[in-house]
């Protein structure tokens, strides 16, 4: 039913990068993430899948303490990076967020110029001591981010001219310029048509050489194109966690068969 390729189903050697332990969240009474334990492993692409309203974003978001930003949200139990808890009250959030990137839905460039948007992080962090070495960065994470070619003669541009699909690559670009070592998509292909899907999805493939990628999809396809291990969530918990070619050719529990067959969600 669906197809995996190849290449998704390596099982090369992996450590664990991310280990989150009796996570719970809550939006006010609303209990949005029960009780979830997950490791997520380094070089290695993790789908997040689920129905509507399943908690996948509300998780994401606690990998790189997004939700601290919504006033309502409480975060409970353990979160660790490399065996660091990221919720350590001596964690400096902003630090945390240029080691966990992040890339929406919707691309959304900065109002600036090309340049400036994947300059403005590596400036924050003091990544460059002068324009030279500036100017090497914003190239290196274009290429990174598979837009070099297309926007090299143009970097005054403002970023917000490009296509949606150049958009989204730029957020890539932007999101591992600050040199992360876990990004975080959200339905980052939603707002794109089939070629620019297929363009960030062969990038999102590269990526993980480097990083850990966790990507939330709506797609079951692109989760079997993309990722090599799945988690699928349903009402706030994680119902089963594997080898992405397991969730979707021979699940463990009804309720993801049920999902993957089309039969909820
Ligand atoms: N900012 C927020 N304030 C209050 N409640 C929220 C907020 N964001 C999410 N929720 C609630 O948390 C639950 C999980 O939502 P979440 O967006 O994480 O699900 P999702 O699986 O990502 O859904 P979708 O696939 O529709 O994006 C839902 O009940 C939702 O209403």
């Amino acid at each position: 039913m669906y197809d995996i390729p190849h290449h998704t189903q390596e099982t090369a050697v992996t450590d664990v990068k991310i280990k989150a332990k009796d996570v719970q969240v809550y939006y006010g009474n609303n209990h949005a993430i029960k009780d979830v334990s997950v490791e997520i492993e380094n070089n290695t692409v993790t789908a997040f899948i689920g129905p509507s309203g399943c908690g996948k974003s509300t998780f994401l978001r606690c990998l790189n303490r997004m939700n601290d930003t919504i006033d309502i949200c409480r975060v409970e139990g353990d979160i660790l990076i490399d065996g660091d808890d990221i919720y350590d009250k001596r964690v400096d959030p902003v630090q945390l967020r240029a080691k966990v990137g992040m890339v929406f839905q919707k691309p959304n460039p900065f109002p600036k110029s090309i340049y400036d948007n994947i300059a403005y992080g590596p400036r924050i962090h003091g990544m460059a001591r002068n324009k030279a070495e500036l100017d090497d960065i914003v190239e290196r994470a274009l290429r990174r981010g598979a837009i070099w070619d297309e926007v090299k003669d143009r970097l005054q541009a403002p970023g917000t001219g490009l296509s949606g699909g150049q958009q989204q690559r730029l957020c890539i670009a932007r999101a591992v310029a600050t040199e992360p070592e876990v990004l975080l998509m959200d339905e980052p292909c939603s707002a794109l048509d089939p070629i620019a899907t297929a363009q960030v999805e062969e990038l999102i493939d590269e990526l993980r050489q480097n990083y850990a990628v966790v990507i939330v999809t709506h797609s079951m396809q692109q989760a079997a194109r993309v990722s090599q291990k799945t988690a699928f969530f349903h009402l706030g918990n994680l119902v089963e966690y594997d080898d992405t070619s397991k969730i979707f050719t021979n699940p463990e529990d009804s309720r993801t068969e049920s999902y993957i067959t089309g039969r909820i969600g």
